[in-house]
């Protein structure tokens, strides 16, 4: 599900640009402020309407222009491409339109074109708080498991109404909810949890790539003690949840770790090789998408060689050009990516908002 054309307006210093990359590795190469970080922004928007900078529409909108619009074609592997498009404007109201629908919610975009961002905040994956972690497998989960986002969005309904009950200090309403939450929240958890499970063998493979010879384990918290029923525990919760005036068990507490040699990594691990395991992660989750028939999606990495170092760069780059995964990379110059580009790529160089045609190099 590679993206075959791209027309970005109005995004950032964008006015107007267009792209047709290359369905495998595409280069942006250009100066500080050029554009790189706009244009990533655009496809990501594409993919998953909204941004991976900001919350605030305000913020992307070109200056003094009432909305962006972004506009693509995806290749689907079975089917012919398919228009997708996105018009944010500045009171935030989104339209977005696959196929030549309008679609209410961006779940069908996002399956339609999954899209995962490698950028300097992302290191919030291993060092942000446990909401980033809960996103990073609920977008993994909702592509293993078409029945996922359905599951997740009754336990959240249960759970707001729940909540609201437990503010209110109406306990003898609670019954409902609660088995509506145990209920949903035992599958949200249980899908996590194989998703990690699926997951674990690609992320020690992208792991060996940077970290030659170390093992990490990956270890999900449910959110609640799996020893026991949730519902058993959400009973018995009560006088305390009231108390609080929120649940306090369930897979909205959930998480992942991730450890070496049985030590957190978060407290060992240096600022580089803590990015090159975010990496790992968010390359092992594009990589499990490949596996899964049909839905390789795409990977945007901004300013790849800040703190990689030679080697690692070449890892990285050895990695990228395997597999079917569609790939745009930032980069302030184009020195990391002369050597070695045997595959079908493209450079584009960006300046003042504007891509140039893209450079295709030769597949020897
Ligand atoms: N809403 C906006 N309207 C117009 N310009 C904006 C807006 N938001 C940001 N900019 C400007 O867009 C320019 C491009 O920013 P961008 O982050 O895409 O640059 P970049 O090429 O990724 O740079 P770097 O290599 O420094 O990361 C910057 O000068 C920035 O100040």
């Amino acid at each position: 599900m590679s993206l075959l054309k791209l027309e970005a307006q109005d995004v950032r210093n964008i006015a107007a640009a267009t792209l047709l990359p290359s369905p495998r590795l595409n280069f942006l190469v250009g100066p500080n402020a050029s554009g790189k970080t706009s244009l990533l922004e655009a496809i990501y928007l594409l993919g998953r309407a909204r941004s991976f900078r900001t919350s605030q529409p305000h913020q992307i909108i070109r200056f003094d222009q009432p909305a962006l619009t972004v506009v693509g074609r995806v290749a689907a592997d079975s089917s012919p491409p398919l228009p997708v498009g996105l018009r944010i404007a500045r009171n935030g109201r989104r339209e977005i339109h696959l196929d030549g629908r309008g679609l209410h919610s961006s779940a069908e975009l996002l399956r339609a074109f999954p899209v995962l961002a490698i950028q300097p905040g992302s290191v919030a994956l291993l060092e942000g708080p446990p909401k980033t972690r809960r996103q990073f497998l609920d977008f993994g989960a909702f592509h293993e498991n078409p029945a996922y986002l359905d599951h997740w969005r009754r336990y959240t309904q249960a759970l707001g109404q729940r909540n609201a009950l437990l503010r209110e200090k109406r306990p003898r309403e609670l019954a409902p909810w609660t088995h509506e939450a145990a209920r949903y929240g035992t599958i949200v958890g249980e899908t996590r949890r194989l998703y990690a499970e699926r997951l674990e063998p690609f992320f020690q493979d992208t792991a060996q790539r940077f970290f030659k010879g170390l093992v990490f384990q990956l270890h999900t918290q449910a959110g609640w003690d799996t020893a026991n029923p949730l519902e058993k525990l959400l009973e018995q919760d009560i006088p305390h949840d009231l108390r609080h005036g929120h649940t306090q068990s369930g897979p909205h507490k959930g998480d992942f770790s991730i450890a070496l040699q049985g030590r957190p990594v978060k407290a060992y691990l240096s600022r580089g090789q803590m990015k090159l395991l975010v990496y790992a992660l968010l390359l092992a989750q594009a990589r499990l998408l490949e596996a899964r028939a049909g839905a390789a999606g795409c990977v945007l990495i901004d300013d790849v060689a800040s703190e990689l170092d030679e080697d690692n760069k070449k890892n990285l780059l050895g990695f990228l050009r395997e597999g079917r995964t569609q790939y745009f990379i930032s980069a302030t110059d184009s020195k990391m990516i002369q050597n070695g580009l045997g595959e079908e790529a493209a450079l584009f160089e960006i300046a003042h908002g504007q891509a140039s045609p893209p450079t295709h190099f030769p597949v020897p």
